[in-house]
């Protein structure tokens, strides 16, 4: 399981949506590669002038040179892997490439050169037909300007793909009202486009791009043209729809909030160039370059640290076999006012304090169970750090991190989550 997925789990399960926490936790971590794309490069211009710079020494020749040469970079030497069931985000500002790379991966801008495999068969090499049926059986596309057919009700919006496709249209009808359930517009079927607000004629190239039961779900800047409320209400949707889904969705964003939300992985996008490549976290963590690293220093490492990787080893781990007294004399060792009382199996059951222990061994009887306390905060090791906030002020007691097992992981302090967020680039 990447670390992406372990945000959303906790952000999802924060909002009570279970499945989406049995869904990430089936995912297998090395879920096969659905999508290779190796070494991609797109240059604009005439086919002879493209052909002779691709041939000439462009590999270390800067945009601007090759922009000189009466041709446009698009993109270069661009390779990357997309995993079944990921969700793929491509960054960047505008004029970075991103259009153009997500359109070269269903060939509707074909690539200068490189390869690009899909199900183990590279789309570069396709002929007409063979490039109209991956366009019509394993991708789809919801584009930001969501090109609905103005004359045709959103019914046969959505299904008119399924049309192209030769299917019956009692079948069509089937799976297109389907679609338009799944993306909450099921009174708006015999509808035109025009009485449709924004988020809804979205809604509509959603259901369009659903109905095609796609392998692979691209969305390029698909919300960028809502307002913001409507925006944020589609993206929560949109990840939920991928919760229920499973599908492999590729999604170009210029809006880093946007990416961090829904990135099991980010490619950030520069003049044409993938200038890092990873999970939220190690963008937000360590960012490759001073580019990346001005691009994210507004967003919180709150927002993508998770538990796991800010908490600590307790001073102090009293075992159940311990005594009081044994205990009390650990304490005169440590600095801590906690310890933590765990069993045999580490199995974590409560807290002890240093006052209590000493109270105890002072009254030479009674046993450390009399002095536990078990009301105190825990959280798994996959927590966002943002969503301590509420258990770091909700008791005087650390945070203990506990496994799915209820085994003792570590402990996390006030003043660990205030570091972390004022933290440069290291996590241990
Ligand atoms: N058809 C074209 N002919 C010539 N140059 C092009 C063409 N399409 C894109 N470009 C150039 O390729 C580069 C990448 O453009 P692209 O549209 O992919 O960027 P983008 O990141 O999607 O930007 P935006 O967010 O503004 O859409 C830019 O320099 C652009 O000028």
């Amino acid at each position: 399981m990447v670390k992406g997925d372990y945000q959303r789990i906790i952000r999802h399960c924060i909002k009570g949506e279970e499945k989406f926490m049995e869904h990430k936790k089936t995912e297998p971590e090395n879920s096969e590669t659905i999508l290779r794309v190796e070494d991609v490069w797109k240059i604009f211009g005439k086919d002879t002038d493209v052909r002779n710079l691709l041939s000439s020494d462009i590999r270390n020749a800067s945009k601007e040179e090759i922009n000189k040469t009466r041709c446009v970079l698009g993109l270069r030497n661009i390779s990357f892997n997309v995993r079944r069931g990921e969700f793929f985000v491509i960054m960047g500002l505008s004029g970075s490439g991103k259009s153009t790379l997500i359109r070269c991966l269903i060939r509707l801008i074909n690539p200068s050169a490189g390869k690009i495999i899909v199900n183990n068969e590279d789309i570069c090499a396709f002929d007409k037909e063979q490039l109209m049926n991956f366009r019509r059986y394993t991708t789809a596309m919801v584009f930001q300007h969501f090109g609905l057919l103005p004359h045709y009700t959103v019914l046969d919006n959505v299904a008119y793909g399924l049309k192209v496709r030769g299917m019956s249209k009692e079948d069509r009808y089937e799976r297109a009202r389907e679609a338009i359930e799944t993306v909450g517009l099921k009174e708006w079927e015999d509808y035109l486009p025009s009485s449709l607000s924004g988020g809804m004629q979205q809604r509509v190239g959603m259901a369009r791009a659903l109905a095609q039961e796609p392998e692979i779900l691209l969305l390029d800047e698909p919300f960028s043209g809502l307002d913001p409320l409507i925006r944020r209400q589609m993206q929560d949707e949109l990840v939920d729809l991928q919760v229920s889904l499973q599908k492999t969705m590729i999604f170009v964003t210029h809006d880093l909030d946007e990416a961090l939300k829904f990135g099991d992985r980010i490619a950030i996008m520069k003049d044409g160039e993938i200038i890092q490549l990873g999970t939220p976290e190690e963008i937000i963590a360590t960012p490759e370059n001073d580019y990346v690293r001005d691009f994210v220093q507004d967003a919180s490492p709150a927002k993508v640290l998770t538990s796991g990787q800010i908490m600590k080893e307790p001073d102090l781990l009293i075992h159940e076999w311990q005594g009081p007294q044994a205990t009390r004399h650990m304490f005169r060792s440590a600095k801590d006012e906690f310890a933590f009382f765990i069993k045999r199996n580490r199995e974590f059951v409560g807290i002890i304090t240093r006052n209590d222990v000493r109270e105890l061994a002072r009254k030479k009887q009674g046993a450390l169970h009399d002095i536990l306390i078990t009301d105190v905060p825990v959280c798994g090791p996959d927590t966002i750090v943002e969503e301590l906030f509420p258990l770091a002020t909700s008791s005087p007691y650390p945070i203990t991190v506990i496994d799915e097992n209820k085994k003792f992981m570590g402990i996390i302090y006030n003043h660990t989550i205030i570091d972390s967020m004022y933290q440069d680039t290291e996590v241990e």
